[in-house]
């Protein structure tokens, strides 16, 4: 099975970007973490983008905050998917990391996920590996169907809360 590299402009960028490893060790998958920076390391940068399909990578996690050139710079060297992930910074609440991951011009795309929505990129890339015709991304898809049955049931429990608070404070249960 193809491995998920997740990467980030910085390392203050982690405490955001934690949530896409902890979301695919969720579904048993080691991400490979690192600091890769458009701005400070082009030339580095370029080489991870280029060699990361060669090395079993199959998809992209890149986070930056600020001018995030990151995702789309390394878009235009790998033919991977690539999820962007805008980072929150103390000024502009992530508007500016997100215009800049978002607005990518026709034919290099990258997925931007919300700004902070490291979680559902890791969750994105799952299914993107989930999607493949061998036996590994089968039992990848089995998860995440397990996944979101899950979701269903904490939905439905929060609305059986919900309806029992009513009940009690009305004794009518409406
Ligand atoms: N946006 C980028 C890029 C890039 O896009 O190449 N490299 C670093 N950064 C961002 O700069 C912010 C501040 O970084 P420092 O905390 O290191 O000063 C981080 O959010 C990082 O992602």
């Amino acid at each position: 099975m193809n491995t998920v590299a997740v990467v980030m402009g910085s390392d203050s960028d982690w405490p955001v970007m934690k949530d896409a490893a902890d979301a695919l060790a969720e579904f048993g998958l080691e991400p490979e973490v690192d600091v890769i920076s458009a701005h400070r390391m082009p030339q580095d940068m370029i080489a991870f983008g280029q060699e990361a399909a060669g090395r079993g990578v199959g998809v992209i996690i890149a986070g930056a905050g600020g001018a995030a050139h990151l995702p789309g710079m390394l878009a235009s060297v790998t033919p991977l998917p690539v999820i962007g992930v805008p980072v929150p910074l103390k000024h502009l609440d992530g508007m500016d990391s997100l215009l800049s991951i978002v607005q990518m011009p026709a034919g290099v795309p990258v997925a931007t996920v919300s700004v902070g929505g490291a979680r559902n990129a890791g969750l994105l890339a799952v299914r993107i590996l989930a999607a493949g015709a061998d036996d590994d991304a089968a039992a990848l898809r089995e998860k995440m169907v397990t996944f979101q049955e899950g979701l269903r049931q904490a939905a439905l429990d929060k609305g059986a809360r919900l309806r029992a608070s009513r009940t009690q404070r009305t004794g009518f249960g409406a």
